[in-house]
């Protein structure tokens, strides 16, 4: 039972808060594939959402920018085989850091075997282990400080505009309110060609998340908002799955309802 339910607020954790106290060792724990808990659930879900999108030849192109990357690279498995080049961004120099040592390989980076290793198999093993990491921190060109509040996120880097956008679980962690989601929203889609493509995921109905000891707040998203919001600012839903979450895996660590997963693709200019 989640005593957290609906009872207690928590105080909206901006920019400053994740640059203190967002320890990414303890955000990779969520990471740790093969232990039978709602973690396995969302990853399993996401997972084959985006080798379907990245592998059926619908999404590819030139460039690909992940917005608020983490420390995290499952977001980005599936993608490296249909895009040139990636561009990973986050607010947080210890998440540049930690997703550098995997890039670099270096003693102590985390171990994404059992999910790259998931992968694979989910792609029909066209790539063994080794092949695709390798693929994919070939691809990752850069990793950039982002704010999605900042009208070009990517300030003072001016990109030119991308094939595809990825983000998952950043918008409801970084924005307080709808308006300000809304806003993020533009900024992000900005650094979007017309007709490329969004690829969004995350929580719905969640108002926080643990990382370590440390409540970080999360925004209550619901469909009718993500669809109202992505129409306002020019985007064509393709694709909108829900995996709802399972009650007998409700535990104190968050509060999510269910996990969104959304392709929609950028109006062409008039
Ligand atoms: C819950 S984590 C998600 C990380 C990763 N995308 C994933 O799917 O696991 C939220 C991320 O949003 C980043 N973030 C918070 N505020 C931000 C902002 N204003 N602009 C860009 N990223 C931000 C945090 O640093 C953190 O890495």
């Amino acid at each position: 039972m989640c005593r957290f339910r609906g009872s207690i607020m928590t105080e909206f954790t901006g920019g400053d808060v994740y640059q203190a106290e967002f320890d990414p060792k303890a955000f990779l724990e969520y990471f740790k594939f093969g232990e039978d808990t709602w973690r396995d659930d969302f990853l399993i879900f996401i997972l084959k959402q985006y080798c379907k999108t990245f592998t059926s030849g619908g999404v590819k192109g030139d460039t690909l920018i992940d917005i608020g990357s983490g420390p995290t690279i499952y977001q980005l498995l599936s993608a490296c085989e249909s895009f040139k080049e990636i561009i990973a961004s986050d607010y947080t120099d210890r998440n540049h850091w930690e997703l550098e040592k995997w890039l670099k390989n270096e003693p102590g980076a985390f171990d994404w075997t059992p999910v790259v290793e998931y992968v694979c198999e989910l792609e029909g093993n066209r790539e063994k282990k080794t092949e695709k990491e390798t693929k994919l921190r070939k691809t990752i060109k850069q990793v950039l400080k982002c704010d999605v509040h900042k009208s070009n996120p990517m300030h003072p880097i001016i990109l030119p505009p991308a094939d595809c956008l990825i983000s998952s679980l950043c918008l409801e962690a970084a924005c307080k309110d709808l308006n300000t989601y809304r806003n993020a929203l533009k900024n992000i889609s900005s650094l979007l060609k017309p007709g490329g493509h969004l690829v969004l995921s995350g929580d719905l109905g969640c108002s926080f998340f643990m990382v370590g000891p440390k409540r970080f707040s999360c925004l209550v998203l619901r469909e009718e908002f993500l669809r109202e919001v992505l129409s306002e600012t020019g985007f064509i839903i393709q694709e909108f799955e829900i995996l709802f979450r399972d009650d007998n895996f409700i535990d104190d660590s968050s509060d999510f309802s269910g996990m969104y997963f959304i392709l929609a693709r950028k109006e062409e200019a008039i």
